[in-house]
This record gives C-alpha cells, structure tokens and sequence, in this order.
C-alpha cells in the first residue's frame, strides 16, 4: 500500500470521496491481462474489498481473453478476432465457456473470498442473468463500405436482471460476472466483457464504469496517453485507426454507458497496483475518462 499512500490522499481528504460514493454502484471491469500475477490478484482484491467497506456497491465483471487464447492453443484451435471480437464457432464456445465460467469465474471468486470478501460468481445464465442475441458485427468491407458480419457464437446483451444483483447486494455479497450469456433458446453466447460491464453499467445505473486493461490508458497515434477523450473524437480516433483492436469495445461501450445514464467512464491501468483506489480517491484519477 506504500505506493498508493505516497499518491493517494490523506484519509481525511478522501472523506469526501467516500461520502459522494457511499451506496452508489461502480461496475468494474476486471481484465483478462490485469491478473497477470499474485501480486496484483491480491491488490485487485483488497480494492474491490475496500470498496464494499466504503458502503459501495461493487459489480465485477471478468474477462479472460488470455486465458482461453491458452487452452484453445493446447486443443490446436485457431482463434481470430474482428475489430476485438473472437469469431466464436460452436467449438470455440464449449471452450470460452469452460474458461470463463469454470476457471477464470471460480479463480476471482476464491481470491476475492481469500481476501475477506462475499464473492458469489455468475454466468450470464445464472438467473438469466445476462439474457442475449446474436451480435452482427459492423465492420468496414474492402471496399470502404460498412457491412454486417456474423461471428458465430458472439453475442450482445439484451437484459441484465438487476434483481438478482440487487439481491446479491442486500445481503452483502459482491457479484462476479462471467461474459457468458444466455439466448431465447438457452444457447449460450460469448460476450466481450467490456460490453458486459458497459451494458450491466447502464442497467444498475452506476455511478461508475472503470475498465481494468493492459496499458495506462487510451492513446493518439503518436502514442501520446489521452487524459480525456470525448465521444465525437473517439469516433474520429477510431476512423483514424488511432484506436484498434480490443481499444475499440472499450471505448465504444463506454460511450454507450454514458449515454445510457451512467455517470463516469474509465479506461485504467490494471497493471499498477491498486489501480481501482487511485482512480477513484485521487484528486486526477489515472488513465483516461471517456466524456460526453
Ligand atoms: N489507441 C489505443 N490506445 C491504447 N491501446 C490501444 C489503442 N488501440 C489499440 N490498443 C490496444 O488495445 C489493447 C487493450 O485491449 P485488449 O488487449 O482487448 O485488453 P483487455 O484484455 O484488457 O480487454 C492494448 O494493449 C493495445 O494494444
Ligand atoms: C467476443 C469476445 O471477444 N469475447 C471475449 C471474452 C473474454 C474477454 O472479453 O476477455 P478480456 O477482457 O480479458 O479480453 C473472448 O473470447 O476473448
């Protein structure tokens, strides 16, 4: 903790702070590559855990992308990606979801629980929890025009039941989401877990949507990191191919979120210890927030 005692506010300064925030709900976004190793598993945890402390209403929502690039390797299976999403065929699913639900899901579950939280892990079928369809992906065909593309078993969020997480939250527990969704006919979808977090964001109304990645936060071409980018130049950016890659859900479902109705959007470092306090009680924040 030295290292956020050194950039964080005294206590008493962050006294505001906690009053603003108490009974308020932040969904955060906890990144595949932001579990990197012990230390910040166990950093992440303590956060999350202070959090629920302070009277807030944590959600948490996993990725895992590393981790079923992993296993998909030591099954042979090819694995490509559209503007961040995976092509997800039926094989792949099985996979994804064995990952997510059944490893990734159950490891922050046990180290948020070893740490002195109430975890309780959640698939987007639990419930129906996270009621899905099919996502046409807009992508820009060679010849300059926009196109609908079908990547399989991807899906986007139709419903979230804030019920159960409402529940969860009245006996104190923190809920932690896999990006497995479920559709009309129980069959399942994979989900990017920035749209998860984006679209439970919208639904609980948060206060909050912090996305937990690999890097300080979003940059310009010139690799120069963005304090602030609003939603017209995101788009631009994106045009530009300033923002690629997995960026692109990101930002977008950022300004979903905000649009939406909920409050502050953010892009943060998962890689630095304690990432999640020092955004929320330091007077700047760190990384990069996505205004209106
Ligand atoms: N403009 C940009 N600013 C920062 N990162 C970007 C940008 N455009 C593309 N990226 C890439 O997006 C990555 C984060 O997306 P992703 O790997 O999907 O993260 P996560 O696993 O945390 O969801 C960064 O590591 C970086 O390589
Ligand atoms: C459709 C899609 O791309 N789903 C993601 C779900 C996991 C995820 O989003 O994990 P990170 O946040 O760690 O990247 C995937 O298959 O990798």
């Amino acid at each position: 903790m030295e290292h956020l005692i050194g950039k964080a506010n005294t206590l008493m300064e962050a006294l505001p702070y906690i009053r603003r925030f108490s009974g308020k709900t932040f969904v955060i976004k906890y990144g595949g590559h932001a579990m990197a190793d012990e230390r910040l598993k166990a950093s992440f945890a303590l956060d999350v855990i202070m959090l629920k402390s302070l009277g807030i209403n944590a959600v948490i929502v996993h990725g895992g992308g590393p981790q079923i690039n992993q296993t998909l390797k030591r099954y042979g299976i090819e694995s490509e990606f559209v503007r961040g999403m995976r092509v997800t065929d039926a094989e792949t699913m099985s996979v994804v979801e064995m990952v997510l639900v059944g490893q990734v899901n159950k490891e922050v579950v046990g180290y948020l629980n070893h740490h002195g939280g109430r975890a309780v892990g959640l698939s987007g079928k639990d419930g129906t929890l996270l009621l899905s369809k099919k996502l046409l992906l807009e992508a820009k065909a060679e010849d300059g025009s926009r196109e609908l593309v079908d990547i399989g078993y991807v899906g986007d969020v139709v419903k979230v039941n804030t019920d159960l997480i409402r529940t969860l939250e009245s006996g104190k527990y923190l809920p932690v989401i896999a990006p497995v969704g479920v559709g009309p006919e129980g069959e399942s979808y994979n989900i990017n877990a920035d749209l998860v977090a984006g679209r439970v964001a919208a639904a609980l109304n948060a206060e909050k949507l912090i996305l937990l990645t690999d890097i300080e936060g979003v940059k310009d071409k010139n690799g120069t990191l963005l304090g602030s980018i609003a939603v017209a130049d995101m788009h631009r950016l994106i045009e530009e191919e300033a923002i690629t890659g997995g960026m692109i859900p990101k930002v977008v479902c950022c300004a979903d979120a905000l649009n939406e109705g909920v409050k502050k959007a953010h892009i943060i470092d998962g890689r630095v210890e304690h990432a999640v306090l020092l955004e929320i009680f330091t007077d700047g924040g760190i990384g990069t927030e996505i205004v209106k």
